[in-house]
């Protein structure tokens, strides 16, 4: 049996197809159902449909064999017990410093907002910048303009969200797409049986 873990949301979408083409399929009514555990065409292959977030937790603790997880997701994870095989090159956008455009980013602590508090600080840590991180869990443009941060550490796709809060790029720190995550215990045990699915995924991309 293979459990495969995929993150809910945008993820999801760009998925579903990368799976089809390797042959792994899950019916409408199987997705739509509040099912957690999701039957696919294949009798020995199951899917789970999870928060983002929680991927890298079930594969690490092997609760599934492979998983697709973002790599903001991944960064802030950690390597503990996963092993990163495949980028899908899917959902791609950038992890990036944004602020009001008047703001002054060169006082002496900056306020960050992020969802992402282990790659801000690891980044303004390397800027040799020091930060107070406030963590939030999501609408993090909002902090600039109401005076909770200096700047924030955001996914940014097509800019729309900082522009329609007046907000512009500071800095790029990592450019992110989805990968392909092992359990790196179920890589050793099923190696043959993982190794096959990931080529089969590899093949289409
Ligand atoms: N604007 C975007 N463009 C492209 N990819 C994105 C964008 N925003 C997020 N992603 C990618 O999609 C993943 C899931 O994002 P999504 O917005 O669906 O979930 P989330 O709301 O961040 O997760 P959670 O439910 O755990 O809070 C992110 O981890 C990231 O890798
Ligand atoms: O540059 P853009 O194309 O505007 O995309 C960027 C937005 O996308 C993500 O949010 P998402 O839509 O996933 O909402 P959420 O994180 O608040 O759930 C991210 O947190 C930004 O807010």
């Amino acid at each position: 049996m293979l459990t495969i873990a995929l993150s809910k949301g945008r993820i999801l979408d760009q998925t579903l197809p990368l799976l089809e083409k390797a042959g792994i399929s899950i019916s409408k009514s199987e997705l739509e159902s509040r099912k957690l555990i999701l039957d696919t065409n294949l009798n020995d292959v199951k899917v789970i449909v999870i928060r983002a977030s929680d991927v890298p937790v079930f594969v690490q603790h092997g609760a599934a064999d492979f998983g697709i997880a973002g790599k903001d997701v991944l960064l802030e994870h950690g390597a503990n017990g996963i092993f990163e095989l495949l980028d899908l090159n899917i959902s791609k956008c950038r992890l990036m410093v944004a602020s009001k455009k008047d703001q002054d980013l060169n006082k002496s602590t900056l306020k960050v907002a992020t969802k992402y508090v282990k790659s801000a600080k690891e980044y303004f840590y390397r800027q040799g910048k020091q930060v107070e991180v406030i963590k939030l869990y999501g609408a993090m443009e909002l902090a600039p303009i109401v005076g909770l941060s200096d700047c924030i550490v955001d996914l940014v796709d097509t800019g729309n969200t900082l522009k329609a809060n007046n907000l512009v790029p500071i800095a790029l720190i990592q450019k992110i797409s989805s990968r392909l995550i092992v359990n790196s215990a179920a890589f050793n045990t099923k190696h043959k049986e993982i190794k096959l699915w990931i080529q089969k995924i590899k093949q289409n991309l």
